[in-house]
C-alpha cells in the first residue's frame, strides 16, 4: 500500500483502481500483470499510475504514484515498472490514459505477424477510431525488452497518430485514448480484432 496526500493522485487512484478491477474481471491482468495511467498535467508532464507489483483486481485509490515524464517517481511508492513507457506514449500521442494488459489474443497475433498485425474490413475497427472498411490497418509490434527506453524509442519508431494501440511481442498490449474510457473501447476492440483475425488466419488450426 503506498500513501496519497493529494487529492487530485487519490481521485486519479480510485478512477484506477476500478478501470484496474475491470480488466481483472476480464483475465487480462492475471498474476500481477498490467498496469494503468491517467496524465494529470501536461507541463510539465505528470502521470498517476499503478503501484508496481500489486494484484490489479485488488487496487484501491491509495496505489497510485505520481511520475514526471521520465517514469521517476513524484510521491511515495513504487510506480509501475512501465512508467516510463506510459510516460513516453502520452507525451508522443497526446493521450490522457494509457492501459495496459496482458490479454492472450493480441500477444498471440504478434507471434503470427511480427512485423505488425494486419487488420481489414471488420465492423469493430469503427471502435478503433478507423474506418471498417477500405485501408489495411497494421498494429504495430516491437520486440520485449526490460529496458523502458528502448521500448519508447521502439514505439515511437513506429508511431502512426492515427493507431492508438502497441503490441509488445511476448509481453502484453498498450492501448491509450482522451481518457480511460476511450483507452479502455479500443482496447476491447483491438482484442477482439486480433483474436478474429487469428483464429480465422489460413492455416490456424482451431482452438
Ligand atoms: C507478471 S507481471 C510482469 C510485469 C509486467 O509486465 C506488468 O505488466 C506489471 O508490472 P507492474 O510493475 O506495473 O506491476
Ligand atoms: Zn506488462
Amino acid at each position: 500500500m503506498t500513501a496519497t496526500t493529494d487529492p487530485d493522485l487519490h481521485l486519479a487512484g480510485a478512477l484506477l483502481a476500478a478501470e484496474a478491477a475491470r480488466y481483472a474481471a476480464l483475465g487480462w491482468m492475471r498474476g500481477t500483470s498490467g498496469n494503468l495511467s491517467v496524465v494529470l498535467d501536461r507541463d510539465p508532464l505528470r502521470l498517476a499510475v499503478t503501484a508496481s507489483g500489486l494484484d490489479k483486481g485488488e487496487l484501491g485509490p491509495e496505489d497510485v504514484v505520481l511520475v514526471d515524464g521520465a517514469g521517476a517517481a513524484l510521491s511515495p511508492g513504487t510506480p509501475s515498472a512501465e512508467a516510463a513507457l506510459h510516460a513516453r506514449i502520452a507525451a508522443v500521442s497526446g493521450a490522457g490514459a494509457v492501459v495496459h494488459v496482458h490479454s492472450h489474443a493480441p500477444v498471440a497475433a504478434a507471434e503470427r505477424w511480427p512485423s505488425g498485425i494486419p487488420l481489414r474490413d471488420l465492423e469493430m475497427l469503427k471502435g478503433f477510431g478507423r474506418a471498417a472498411h477500405g485501408d489495411e490497418v497494421v498494429v504495430p509490434v516491437v520486440a520485449n525488452s526490460q529496458d523502458m527506453r528502448e521500448l519508447g524509442e521502439a514505439f515511437e519508431a513506429g508511431f502512426r497518430p492515427d493507431t492508438p494501440a502497441l503490441v509488445v511481442a511476448r509481453h502484453g498490449t498498450y492501448a491509450w485514448g482522451a481518457d480511460l474510457a476511450q483507452a479502455r473501447h479500443r482496447l476491447e476492440c483491438l482484442d477482439w480484432l486480433t483474436h478474429f483475425t487469428l483464429t480465422t488466419a489460413p492455416g490456424t488450426a482451431t482452438p
